[in-house]
């Protein structure tokens, strides 16, 4: 797509105070990871690693625990058991070096915010411990809002956009601070396949030229195969975390799911067939990952 890249420098503040000596360090560690809602463990036993530069798709099927695991990186969510550092800190506490794309939710219609205004707000008008002149900060907005392919309705009332047109500004939104990870809760939903590419490359630009680590919670895993390191797939209480081949085969998610669940690859394109609890609502019915429009 060729979209314009949007890398800003860190500050010295960001290199020093949470950045690690060691530039491969985890940037998000959790150790015998429970989470349960009352009686209800959605998983436990996690252990994660997650290294700069590094793109996790978290997969699983609706209520496995995908958005709470988010939740949870955040510091929204306590683990029932477990540790977790984030940055090297506990979760909740550098949220300006964390991008958060949430899951979609639309704005009403009469919210007079214009898409300018929302990522404005992912801004928090300093860089380098100084505070950032107007006329940068609207070049920085400008600059964002055009990598999403959103500058043409910069100045127009969020709640007037479509659902995909607000997801595009959201995404600009998460990029504001120069996030060094990414948590996108999924991302491509309501965009056309044109702009799930250029969201897409602009996240693998990210991962390249920033470092970024990506935490993707996707139905989808089509969309981003090609950009995966490594998948974490939530169902059942239990999980399984390996490369997509490692994970995307007919015998760990059949011994994931207790029953017979087929994984195919058509074209490059992996199809789930059979995964059950995947027909309750969810874009795809079918319990197929990846529906035939990718
Ligand atoms: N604060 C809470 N208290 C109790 N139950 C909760 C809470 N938050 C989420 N849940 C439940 O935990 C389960 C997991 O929710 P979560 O949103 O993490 O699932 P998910 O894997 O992201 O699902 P989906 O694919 O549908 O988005 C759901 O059944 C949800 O209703």
């Amino acid at each position: 797509m060729g979209r314009a890249e949007v890398v800003f420098p860190l500050s010295p503040a960001d290199r020093g105070a949470s950045r690690s000596a060691d530039p491969g360090a985890p940037v998000i560690s959790l150790r015998d990871g429970v989470l349960a809602y009352g009686d209800r463990v959605l998983w436990r036993d996690l252990r994660l690693d997650v290294r700069p530069g590094e793109f996790l798709a978290v997969l699983g099927p609706n209520g496995s625990g995908k958005t709470s695991l988010l939740r949870v990186l955040l510091g929204r969510q306590q683990l029932t058991g477990g540790s977790l550092a984030v940055l090297g800190r506990p979760p909740g506490s550098g949220s300006r070096h964390i991008g958060y794309i949430p899951q979609q939710a639309f704005q009403p219609t009469h919210t007079l915010l214009r898409a300018r205004d929302l990522v404005r707000l992912g801004l928090d008008g300093h860089c380098w411990g100084l505070p950032l002149a107007r006329r940068t900060i609207r070049h920085r907005v400008d600059d964002l809002l055009d990598a999403v392919g959103a500058a043409a309705y910069a100045d127009t009332p969020i709640g007037r956009l479509s659902g995909g047109e607000q997801q595009r500004v959201r995404i600009a939104q998460a990029l504001a601070t120069d996030p060094r990870i990414l948590l996108c809760d999924e991302p491509l939903l309501s965009l056309d396949l044109q702009h799930q590419r250029t969201i897409t490359e602009l996240v693998a630009e990210r991962r390249r030229s920033a470092g970024t680590a990506v935490v993707f919670v996707t139905h989808e895993i089509n969309p981003v195969l090609g950009l995966v390191d490594r998948v974490l797939y939530l169902a059942q209480g239990g999980h399984r975390m390996g490369s997509p081949d490692e994970v995307m085969t007919s015998s760990t998610l059949s011994e994931l799911y207790g029953t017979q669940v087929d994984v195919v690859r058509v074209g490059g394109r992996i199809v789930v067939v059979g995964e059950p609890n995947a027909g309750t609502g969810h874009p795809h019915d079918d319990g197929a990952e990846g529906g035939e429009s990718q």
